[in-house]
């Protein structure tokens, strides 16, 4: 069996990382699994309420929730399942980890990038995250990432998704996800 492929997306929150895996994912030629957080999140897997009041610690209950998602990614691509990814590398230990849990598979390395003040519009125009974040993620997010492929976020959305399909075809080996370490 070959090892599962990994598509990575990466960029700042707001930055349009879900609309472009949907839209991956309605195009490309294989059954791939479009992953994450959100999902996890929405599904009502933690109970959100509780810890938004205060009853339970965030703060405590954060490692364990993302150790164990990252696992399952592994999980997921050690068991054959090609994944659309998208995450953002935002807390120390993530990529070691991730780089880590991928060596075995064929990851390709996405980076999206999108304007200051396109990400702050599209955050305050979808109204459901705190305002600041994609600002924030805006000056860290690529800092030190070296990509197998760069896109624009404001280019039109179908652009990117050619582009990234192009580009992955014929993708080789290694991946700019295995040298980020
Ligand atoms: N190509 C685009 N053109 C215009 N608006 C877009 C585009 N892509 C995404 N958006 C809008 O920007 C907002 C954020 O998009 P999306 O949820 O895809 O971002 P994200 O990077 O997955 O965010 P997060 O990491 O916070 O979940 C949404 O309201 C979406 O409709």
């Amino acid at each position: 069996m070959s090892p599962a492929r990994i598509i990575f997306l990466h960029g700042a929150s707001s930055s349009g990382k879900s609309t472009l895996a949907r839209a991956l994912q309605a195009r490309i030629e294989a059954p791939f699994w479009h992953i994450s957080i959100d999902h996890l999140r929405d599904s009502g897997v933690l109970p959100t309420d509780r810890f938004r009041s205060g009853e339970f610690d965030w703060r405590a209950a954060r490692a364990p929730f993302f150790d164990g998602f990252h696992r399952s990614l592994a999980a997921y691509a050690g068991a054959g399942n090609d994944l659309i990814l998208e995450h953002i590398l935002d807390t120390d230990g993530w990529l070691e980890q991730l780089s880590r849990l991928f060596a075995p598979f064929d990851v390709f390395f996405v980076g999206l990038h999108c304007p200051r003040e396109e990400l702050i519009r599209r955050e305050a125009a979808r109204g459901d995250r705190p305002a600041g974040s994609a600002a924030r993620d805006f000056e860290t997010v690529h800092e030190g990432k070296r990509y197998d492929l760069e896109l624009q976020a404001i280019d039109p959305l179908a652009d990117n998704v050619e582009a990234l399909l192009a580009a992955w075809r014929c993708r080789s080996a290694p991946s700019a996800f295995d040298q980020l370490l």
